[in-house]
């Protein structure tokens, strides 16, 4: 099976070329691709399918590394804009669908920028990660997060995100990604995130628009771009008219076969 690998800020993926619809994905299949000792290795699966809805003619068929579905992935948004224009697919302003909707992708250079559904700002709940227990900020990006403000007693880096943190099934019963953040200033934030379905990520780009979201709110403004800092990186959220921006690097690394029986799929 012919794949590509490729990531933003450090939140990667295999690309999977499918515009014939010949791949059958499977949670197995995906977790094993995703698997980084027995496949190839990575936070989720992209694959590359046609859409023939008139608003798009690609779809961008997302995955988590534990072979669960989820609704829209920023990071992966952008990664799949770089594919379509490097395979001549593409170009100018592109727009594909994705299970929250289409999407708009600007290639500027090295960065691209992707309109993310605006993220709505709408419940508190509370994050457990050992002993410490934080109340954070329920937000809407087209999936699900959870935005917990640390101390300033409580270091970024002191955190243990090995394990999952704790959180309340019954206001998220589909699952949560939760975002740990530590401002450093009104309009620049770093964070780090546990996501549903693939474990601590380098970056997450749903994420970074809901911690932006938040950091605005707590400014007090509608409009402004937010920095956010993550282990892999940095992306800027700009929100303009209603509008939410996504930006950052989008690299394709690899290219190649995989032995689908060698990997036990
Ligand atoms: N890394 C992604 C988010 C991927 C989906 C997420 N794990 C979920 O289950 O909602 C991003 O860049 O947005």
């Amino acid at each position: 099976m012919r794949f590509l690998k490729g990531h933003g800020t450090g939140n990667d993926f295999v690309l999977l070329p499918d515009l014939d619809g010949r791949i059958t994905l499977t949670p197995e299949l995906v977790a094993t691709l995703c698997d980084r000792r027995r496949g190839i290795g990575a936070d989720g699966v992209l694959r590359v399918a046609s859409f023939d809805g008139g608003e798009a003619d690609f779809f961008m068929d997302y995955w988590n590394a534990d072979g669960s579905l989820a609704e829209m992935c920023g990071n992966g948004a952008r990664v799949f804009a770089r594919y379509l224009v490097t395979a001549g697919l593409a170009a100018g302003t592109i727009s594909f669908m994705t299970r929250a909707g289409v999407v708009r992708a600007v290639v500027e250079g090295d960065a691209i920028s992707v309109e993310m559904t605006p993220p709505k700002v709408y419940g508190v709940s509370t994050a457990t990660l050992g002993h410490l227990t934080l109340a954070g900020a329920a937000v809407d990006v087209g999936n699900p997060h959870l935005v917990c403000g640390l101390p300033a007693s409580v270091p970024l880096e002191s955190l243990d995100l090995t394990r999952a943190p704790e959180f309340d099934t019954d206001f998220f019963p589909a699952g949560v990604n939760v975002e740990f953040v530590a401002p450093v200033s009104e309009r620049h934030v770093r964070m780090r995130v546990y996501e549903r379905g693939s474990a601590e990520t380098m970056s997450c780009g749903t994420g970074a628009c809901a911690v932006a979201a938040v950091a605005l709110r707590d400014a007090g403004l509608d409009d402004g771009t937010v920095s956010v800092e993550v282990p892999g990186g940095q992306v800027t959220v700009r929100f303009e008219g209603g509008e939410c921006w996504l930006r950052g690097p989008a690299v394709l690394v690899a290219e190649g076969d995989v032995d689908l029986r060698a990997i036990g799929a």
